[in-house]
């Protein structure tokens, strides 16, 4: 199916669809940056305010309602959200780049993560605590904090909004969600689906416009209880300072910069494999992508040349096309962020094996997949977060020295292991700074049913997900009954 029509997506307030007379401004294909996938508003902060006030005076009523009921409306909307699967996949492919299967599944997954909340509707919500008093009954109850603000990144424009919308939602509170401007039209499409299985007025609402304006004013709104934010890590300081400036509650997912040990006992074609899909899948946009790649002296050669092979291999191209394994970065400005730290690490003295080259007879942001021999812990492609299809390869004698290279930055979001020796394992669980950590098993990939986040500057040390979204989108009331 391929989209022709440019449409034009208004904000969603107070359960319609807005026509305004706010700027807009077009979303472009990072393969073909002429071409326009659809518009968005450039909303202002009276925009913003309005939408905060359908939140806040739809709060009580959807607090008032069953829990189950509200999930009923999230199976509703995973139905939804299924029913477009192939047309919601190609815009996000269209807008930000990824290939067309990783897109299907990002779309599916948005399904399961609501039918998965919908499920919450119908779970346990509080817990029994003994009392010290013999005639009294003490438990505790959950209470959604009020009016949510969503704050998204553009590289999961389905799955990050659905992990945080569908939970504050099913848990009681009312949302304003703005999306990422490179994802705009995606995001909208998501709104239309829970919109259309029947959320009352003002639950869900959806302003898109700049971060500087829309973001942070949610963020600064004395009307917003809470904040969930997803994206770097400079506009994630930000915002927690704001919340906290006001005694609001914040949840804030960032930056990874994230290793793969790849040790002398390692399968490693499967070390390969997962190296290749955890940091390149996405052209390298995920926060779990793998960045440095630290490998024991004694089979760093023989890993090498097998990763060149693969990697020389990799198709770049229209993730419209079937034959594209990688798309272009997702816009102009992480097109040329990535392609500066290319070479800053030629200038300061990594090897740069292969990749790396824009494709001359392509007008889209492609980038190739980049790999760097040599790299040293104080280079800047070892410390700061890429975002893009490259790879630092890092030579190190042992697996003790492996895992103080792995935590030698100020990231702690995802780490991997490939090794066949138990005691490398169990050394690396124990010591190693990260959330997520995998023993053979790529760095990215994340199961909706887990909780998810980072430790240092990774992440505000809350957990997103699975059940751990409940300790963020609710407060605990301690009820004694006597
Ligand atoms: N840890 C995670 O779960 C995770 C997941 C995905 C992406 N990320 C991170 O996101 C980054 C890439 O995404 P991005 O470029 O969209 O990030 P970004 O921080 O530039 O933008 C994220 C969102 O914040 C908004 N924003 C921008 N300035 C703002 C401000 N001053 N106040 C409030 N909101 C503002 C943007 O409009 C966007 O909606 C990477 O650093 C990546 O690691 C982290
Ligand atoms: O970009 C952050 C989310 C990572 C993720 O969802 C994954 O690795 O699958």
């Amino acid at each position: 199916m391929t989209i022709t029509v440019e449409q034009m997506y208004s904000n969603y307030i107070n359960g319609a669809w807005k026509t305004n007379a706010e700027e807009t401004k077009a979303s472009m294909n990072p393969a073909h940056p002429r071409e326009v996938v659809g518009y968005y508003t450039m909303s202002g902060t009276r925009t913003l305010d309005e939408a905060v006030e359908a939140a806040a005076s739809a709060k009580r009523n959807w607090r008032k309602m069953a829990q189950p009921a509200r999930g009923d409306i999230l199976y509703k909307a995973a139905a939804l959200l299924e029913k477009r699967i192939e047309e919601i996949a190609e815009t996000m492919t269209r807008e930000m780049g990824k290939t067309y299967p990783e897109a299907k599944g990002e779309t599916m997954r948005g399904a399961q993560i609501l039918r998965y909340y919908a499920g919450e509707g119908m779970r346990q919500s509080g817990d029994v605590i003994p009392s010290t008093d013999k005639d009294a009954l003490m438990f505790t109850n959950r209470t959604p904090l009020g009016v949510v603000g969503v704050i998204t990144p553009w590289n999961f424009p389905v799955a990050i909004p659905v992990w945080k919308i569908a939970p504050a939602l099913v848990y009681g509170n009312t949302v304003v969600f703005k999306p990422a401007q490179e994802s705009a039209v995606t995001a909208a499409k998501v709104v239309e689906c829970l919109a259309e299985a029947g959320l009352p007025d003002g639950v869900l609402n959806f302003v898109t416009g700049s971060g500087s304006v829309i973001g942070r004013g949610l963020s600064e709104h004395p009307d917003v209880n809470g904040i969930t934010f997803t994206g770097s890590e400079q506009v994630g300081r930000g915002i927690g300072q704001a919340a906290l400036g006001r005694g609001a509650k914040y949840q804030l997912e960032m930056g990874g910069k994230n290793p793969v040990i790849v040790t002398e006992d390692a399968d490693l074609d499967t070390a390969v494999d997962a190296v290749i899909s955890g940091g390149l899948k996405s052209t390298g946009q995920k926060c779990t992508a793998t960045s440095r790649v630290i490998i024991q002296n004694g089979i760093y050669d023989t890993f090498k040349e097998k990763l060149l092979a693969k990697v020389r291999e990799i198709k770049v191209g229209d993730g419209m096309k079937e034959d594209s394994w990688m798309g272009p970065c997702a816009s102009e400005s992480q097109f040329n962020s990535v392609t500066s730290y290319i070479e800053k690490g030629k200038e300061e003295g990594a090897d740069l094996l292969c990749g790396g080259e824009t494709i001359p007879e392509e007008e889209g942001y492609y980038v190739t997949p980049a790999v760097f021999d040599n790299v040293e812990p104080e280079m800047t492609i070892a410390r700061e977060e890429i975002f893009g299809p490259v790879l630092a390869l890092m030579k190190v004698e042992t697996v003790e020295e492996a895992i103080e290279t792995a935590n030698d930055t100020e990231y702690g979001l995802s780490a991997s292991i490939f090794t066949t020796n138990i005691q490398e394992f169990l050394s690396f669980m124990d010591d190693i700074e990260a959330g997520l950590v995998r023993i053979n098993a790529e760095s990215a990939g994340v199961e909706l049913q887990a909780p998810f986040g980072g430790m240092k500057h990774s992440s505000s040390h809350s957990r997103e997900q699975g059940e751990a979204a409940k300790e963020f989108f609710t407060s605990i009331k301690t009820v004694l009954v006597k």
